[in-house]
């Protein structure tokens, strides 16, 4: 493929050690499924949020003396809120995004594969590392957990990309060894020490962090399986990645090719593969012992609303998820290139139409706390990032809720806080985010550099 010279190239500005934003703030303090949402959420009509060396050093009220000799950073009737976090994605599937008409199996025979193979090509891979996290961040997401392919070459990509923006990004290389192209294969007994090599480079190496990441029953054997636990296992604090129960074919699929498992999880819970810091996207065929099951072992799943439905593969329910008896903890992915957006503020929009056609009524504080500190919690990051409190990572989204004419005209009309939220999330995308800043710093999304060189 020729190199294409128009990629814009993102780069964080450079701050000062100590800095401040001034505007509207939100944040949770607490889970709004369990406890009464209005008391969940912190608001600031105007605030003054101060960043030392990366982290948030305070957050209150703005005052002229709490500002004095700062460089504050002022954005009028914006909103600042954590930077957006999503639970379960796949950045080799953005040159694939809005492949026509097929469910989950044929999708991935069709279009999934031959994209992913292109991805023995180091080059494709840096490039298109580049343009996801570029797309990420314009849309406010500064933390997801990311599938690579099974190339060694895409993770290595994607991390140096992510390292170089300093943004906190958990990725891994996809483990198959059947039922794939033979491209697409790792070769006999090669998957684990491959992704054992990429987890001790990259693992705590500034903000990565290593996934181990099986694609999904179907695609690994049983044995691959196991020893992914035992890999997994033998590194505390890494993750685990992988999809569950998107859709009946593929349920039916996983009862035959294990049929000594009692249903889907048992399959991972049989190679070790739950437990804290297990993400499993999907789990919309999940049964009430399985999600009993979630809760025990503290596995975290990610619902994926733009991809379900785009997919046709049914409707996830995320308040039996979240029952308050036995809270599953749930975040929310974009899971392109099977999801449609990059904007969690998109997909916050059709999390509120799935729960419709559930009977459920998710509000915008539901919402903003599944894309902030509900995804944080889902990564077991709920004490480093998806706040705005002090000593939280200084991961910011600035939210312009008059970025258009029509929302201008909307939000005039809003009569408090959770309805102008409701609106962003119902009318709003990328437009709406204004700024985004990782570690205090503010990304610069590179349009201005684009061009020959
Ligand atoms: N949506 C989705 N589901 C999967 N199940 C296994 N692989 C995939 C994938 O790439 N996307
Ligand atoms: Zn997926």
């Amino acid at each position: 493929m020729p190199q294409d010279r128009t990629l814009p190239v993102p780069r964080p500005e450079p701050a000062p050690p100590r800095h401040a934003l001034r505007g509207g703030a939100i944040s949770f303090r607490a889970d709004p499924f369990l406890s009464d949402p209005a008391e969940a959420l912190e608001h600031w009509p105007d605030a003054l949020l101060v960043i030392e060396n990366g982290h948030i050093a305070s957050i209150g009220p703005y005052s002229p003396e709490a500002a004095a000799g700062l460089p504050v950073t002022h954005h009028p009737e914006a909103l600042l809120c954590p930077g957006f976090v999503d639970t379960h994605v796949h950045y080799p599937q953005t040159g694939m995004i809005g492949a026509y008409g097929e469910q989950l199996l044929a999708w991935l025979e069709r279009y999934t594969f031959p994209a992913e193979l292109e991805f023995a090509d180091p080059e494709h891979a840096a490039r298109v590392a580049r343009l996801f996290l570029r797309e990420l961040l314009a849309a406010g997401t500064t933390t997801a957990a990311v599938f690579c392919t099974v190339h060694a070459a895409s993770v290595e990509a994607f991390f140096a990309e992510s390292a170089r923006l300093n943004t906190r990004m958990i990725a891994g290389k996809v483990l198959m060894d059947r039922n794939a192209p033979p491209g697409l294969l790792d070769g006999p007994g090669h998957g684990i020490p491959e992704s054992e090599a990429l987890l001790l480079r990259w693992h705590g190496r500034g903000r990565q962090l290593y996934a181990v990441t099986p694609r999904f029953a179907p695609t690994s054997t049983p044995a691959q399986l196991q020893a992914a636990g035992r890999l997994w296992r033998a590194h505390p604090g890494s993750y685990m990645q992988t999809h569950i129960a998107e859709n009946t074919a593929e349920v039916d699929w996983v009862r035959e090719l294990f049929p000594e498992a009692s249903d889907y999880l048992d399959v991972y819970h049989r190679a070790g593969l739950t437990g804290p810091r297990a993400l499993f996207g999907h789990g919309i065929h999940l049964s009430e012992g399985a999600l009993c099951r979630c809760h025990q072992t503290g596995s975290a799943l990610a619902h994926c609303p733009t991809s379900n439905l785009f997919l046709g593969s049914g409707l996830f329910r995320v308040f039996a998820a979240k029952r308050a008896d036995r809270p599953v903890r749930v975040g929310l992915g974009s899971d392109l290139g099977a999801g449609t957006s990059f904007s969690a503020l998109r997909t916050m929009g059709e999390a509120y139409k799935v729960a419709q056609l559930n009977g459920d009524g998710l509000s915008a504080l539901h919402a903003f706390y599944l894309a902030t500190l509900g995804g944080a919690e889902a990564l077991a990051l709920e004490n480093r990032i998806g706040r705005l409190a002090p000593g939280y990572e200084a991961d910011i989204v600035v939210l312009d809720p008059q970025a258009t004419p029509l929302l201008r005209f909307r939000t005039a009309r809003c009569r408090d806080l959770a309805e102008k939220l409701f609106v962003l999330m119902t009318l709003g995308d990328e437009r709406v985010v204004r700024a985004t800043y990782v570690a205090g710093s503010r990304i610069l999304t590179g349009t201005a550099q684009a061009g020959p060189s």
